[in-house]
């Protein structure tokens, strides 16, 4: 079986596919630390990983940590996506390509093998990041902002009486009308920034890229965007999707 792993700021999304490649998943999650994903792998694939291929946008250290853990523990070997100029008729549109964002550009790989098209690609993690490319595969660059986790942490880190758990900062989640709390408030408020973020992208990609631009949302909160975008493609697996492209298996 083959493991692919996408190391976010907060989270490491994990899956397994069957040796011979295609399009079918064995299994998949999402881990909080390099422990939790050896644990959850060991208790499911004792013995059966045969090669990983990773993207990271942790510290080479950090990555590199991971990378001999899976050799120690599993025996298997890792590709490590790296970045490039140009790649599957993609060009990197950032002045130097090595500082843009790895999981950003394989985003952009996985969006435009799909559509070969004009894109507009909103990942929604620890960070929000939009990345524009034209039907010719430019990639015209982006933007990065704040995403919910850090827009509502600031606010509970640098004040001193904004304090609610998960579980009611959900409840909070599901009306846009004034709140009457401090978590609908503060929830709402950063849901309203999103919502602002989304439509500027969108009037942008309009601009940059003409009408005929498709949509993907990805990341952990892409669902939060969903809602305003009908028309957009959510593709959980967008970065997995330009991973298999940078790190083709013989015989892929
Ligand atoms: N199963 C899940 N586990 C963790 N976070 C999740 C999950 N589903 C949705 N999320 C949301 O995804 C966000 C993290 O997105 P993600 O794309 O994993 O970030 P990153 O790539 O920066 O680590 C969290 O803020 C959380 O709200
Ligand atoms: C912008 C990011 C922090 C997003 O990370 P994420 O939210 O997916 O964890 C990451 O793509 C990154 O570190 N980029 C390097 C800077 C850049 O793209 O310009
Ligand atoms: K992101």
């Amino acid at each position: 079986m083959i493991l692919e792993l996408d190391c976010g700021n907060s989270f490491i999304k994990w899956r397994v596919l069957p040796r011979q490649g295609g399009a079918q998943v064995v299994a998949g999650g999402v881990v909080g630390s390099d422990e939790e994903l050896l644990v959850a792998l060991a208790s499911r694939f004792p013995g059966e990983l045969f090669m990983c291929r990773l993207v990271s946008v942790r510290s080479e250290d950090e990555t590199r940590l991971l990378v001999d853990a899976l050799k120690n523990r599993f025996g298997i070997d890792c590709r490590v996506a790296a970045s490039a100029q140009s790649l599957a008729g993609v060009s990197n549109g950032y002045d130097e390509y090595r500082r843009l964002g790895l999981d950003r550009w394989l985003a952009v790989v996985g969006a435009y093998s799909l559509e070969r098209r004009a894109c507009l690609i909103l990942d929604l993690g620890t960070a929000i990041t939009s990345d524009f490319i034209d039907s010719a595969g430019s990639h015209l660059g982006g933007f990065i902002c704040p995403g919910m986790p850090l827009m509502r942490n600031q606010l509970r880190t640098h004040t001193r009486r904004i304090r609610y758990d998960d579980a009611v900062a959900e409840q909070a989640q599901h009306s846009l009308v004034p709140g009457r709390s401090t978590a609908e408030a503060v929830e709402r408020g950063c849901l309203l920034m999103l919502r602002g973020f989304v439509d500027t992208q969108l009037e942008l990609a309009r601009q940059q890229c003409g009408d005929d631009v498709t949509v993907f949302l990805t990341g952990g909160d892409a669902v939060l965007a969903a809602q305003w975008v009908p028309a957009a493609r959510v593709v959980p697996d967008l970065v997995f999707i330009g991973l298999a492209i940078a790190c083709p298996l013989a015989g892929e």
